[in-house]
């Protein structure tokens, strides 16, 4: 009895600090955009080793005292680290370069943007029976109209087409990886109309629900989460339409979330499915049984999942 009396008291305790977490917890990410803004990330790479206060600031042009409360705030979550000597990067800082290989400042700039935040406070209305669609209800406009690897999966492919590729970063990287594939980078005319040059990538512009440019493999990153299960149907049929039948394959990255997943990362795949449902009309994340259930309905023959130890999986359908 009185174990449990304490047990109680203890759970009380806690929910009294981890409310908190939930009162500010937009700072964690608007303190991150404020070092990506500011470019610390990059003066300490650039510094190459612990940097003072003082010649942080005098870099940055920064009011020291201003400066020194941020990066308080910041070694205290961990993103940089604090030596006598100065201040240090640390893994997560390296991943908030501007200009990072594996940076994923531009995504947090982007999130962090009022265009992909101004939603979230719709995300009540958009859960009521017949709601409305979160970021059109912010904006009078759905998201794409406002549009501001595993090396062996592409074993044997002579060409890809990467659909709704965006400014075709993922091809360019691709191409360069492996200088005889030919890229189609496909998405939205006023899309691909401001992608950069580059060779082996050939940009075409069009709607993928109503034909996709052929080539040997169609790859789809962050796409298919964009849509609900019918207008899926009708991308990945366009896929296949766009395939050979005897060689061809459709790879698609995205999120894998199962009810039981103890994996670190759940918990970000179980963010972006909130996200969908802040920014897209009908997106979500699926689960292993839901992309089975797309991918028979748009009449593959089978399928593979690869865990690639990130939070988007690697599926792999053949027709
Ligand atoms: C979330 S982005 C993914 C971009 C890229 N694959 C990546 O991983 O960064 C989705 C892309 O789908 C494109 N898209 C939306 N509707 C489309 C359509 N009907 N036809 C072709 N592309 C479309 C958007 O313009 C956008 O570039």
């Amino acid at each position: 009895m009185e174990g449990e009396a304490n047990r109680e008291e203890e759970e009380e305790a806690q929910a009294h600090v981890d409310i908190w977490k939930y009162v500010f917890g937009f700072v964690d990410m608007a303190v991150v955009k404020c070092a990506i803004q500011l470019g610390i990330p990059d003066a300490l790479e650039a510094h190459g080793g612990p940097a003072k206060l003082s010649d942080l600031s005098s870099v940055l042009r920064c009011s020291p005292s201003a400066l020194h409360r941020v990066m308080r705030f910041l070694v205290h979550r961990k993103i940089f680290k604090e030596a006598p000597a100065g201040y240090l990067q640390t893994p997560l800082s390296r991943l908030l370069l501007k200009n990072g290989e594996k940076s994923l400042a531009a995504l947090l700039l982007l999130e962090s943007s009022p265009v992909m935040l101004a939603p979230w406070h719709g995300l009540s209305a958009r859960v009521l029976a017949n709601g409305s669609p979160a970021f059109e209800s912010a904006h009078g406009e759905d998201i794409w109209s406002r549009r501001v690897s595993g090396p062996e999966v592409f074993d044997r492919v002579e060409s890809v087409v990467d659909v709704g590729g965006g400014d075709g970063t993922a091809l360019r990287l691709l191409v360069e990886a492996f200088p005889s594939i030919r890229g189609i980078n496909f998405d939205l005319p006023h899309v691909v109309s401001v992608a950069l040059d580059c060779a082996g990538v050939e940009h075409v512009g069009g709607d993928m629900f109503a034909s996709v440019p052929k080539a040997d493999a169609a790859y789809l990153k962050w796409v298919l989460h964009d849509w609900d299960d019918d207008e899926c149907i009708q991308i990945l049929r366009k896929c296949r339409e766009a395939i050979p039948k005897d060689k061809g394959k459709v790879i698609i990255v995205e999120a894998v979330v199962e009810e039981d997943n103890k994996d670190k990362l759940e918990y970000v795949r179980l963010m972006l499915d909130m996200v969908m449902m802040a920014h897209t009309n009908k997106g979500k994340e699926r689960t292993s049984k839901e992309w089975a259930y797309v991918l028979s309905e748009s009449g593959f023959s089978r399928h593979t999942i690869k865990n690639i130890k990130a939070v988007q999986s690697v599926i792999e359908a053949y027709p």
